[in-house]
């Protein structure tokens, strides 16, 4: 597995290292061990995640706040997204700023999200199934969301707001500006 910092503290994208072969391919999706060694952190993943959207579709951003802040490692399965994360952590100088990165089936890149991003992502292929592990458990009363077209966020989402499809939770949420006051 290639590890690559990003210029966010603990934001890491991990690439698994993929036997091919006249079968197909095999890699190791996660291990413990490997994961530790290469980037310095141990997180205690307690909850897998899997959703399936079509194209267009944007879910995020979201985030759980205080003890069930939830790490997550997020990887597409079938399909390709853009995936982009906003800093909420109020002590790092990248407080505020965003990140985006496509991960898809070919690419198999893993994107690994700290406690305090907002997290989300588009759909860029006709359909897109999306894994995650997270090292804490779901816990609705937890979970806030961020509105993703907040020009302060200044996100280039690669989509025309036309295609974007939204859950009515997620074409409600709070600016920056009101999270901002709530962390
Ligand atoms: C996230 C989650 C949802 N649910 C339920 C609640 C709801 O009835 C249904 C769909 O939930 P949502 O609309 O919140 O699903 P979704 O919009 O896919 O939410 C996810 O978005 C991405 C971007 C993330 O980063 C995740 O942490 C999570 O917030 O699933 C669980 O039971 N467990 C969970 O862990």
């Amino acid at each position: 597995m290639e590890v690559k910092n990003t210029s966010f503290k603990d934001l890491i994208i991990c690439t698994p290292t993929v036997f091919n072969d006249e079968r197909g391919y095999f890699y190791e999706s996660y291990k413990d061990t490997i994961f530790q060694e290469k980037t310095g952190l141990s997180p205690q993943f307690v909850q897998d995640n899997q959703s399936q959207s079509t194209y267009g579709v944007l879910r995020g951003l979201h985030f759980q706040i205080g003890e069930m802040a939830q790490a997550k490692l997020v990887r597409v399965i079938e399909g390709e997204v853009l995936d982009v994360v906003v800093d909420l952590r109020k002590d790092e100088p990248t407080f505020g700023q965003s990140f985006s990165i496509v991960l898809s089936s070919e690419n198999k890149k893993q994107l690994f999200i700290p406690k305090g991003f907002a997290h989300g992502f588009l759909v860029l292929s006709q359909k897109a199934t999306f894994f995650y592990k997270c090292d804490n458990y779901y816990h609705k009363e937890s979970e806030r969301g961020l509105k993703f077209n907040d020009p302060q966020l200044g996100i280039d989402w690669q989509l025309d707001a036309n295609d974007l499809i939204l859950s009515e939770k997620d074409q409600n949420l709070p600016d920056f500006e009101t999270i901002k006051q709530q962390l």
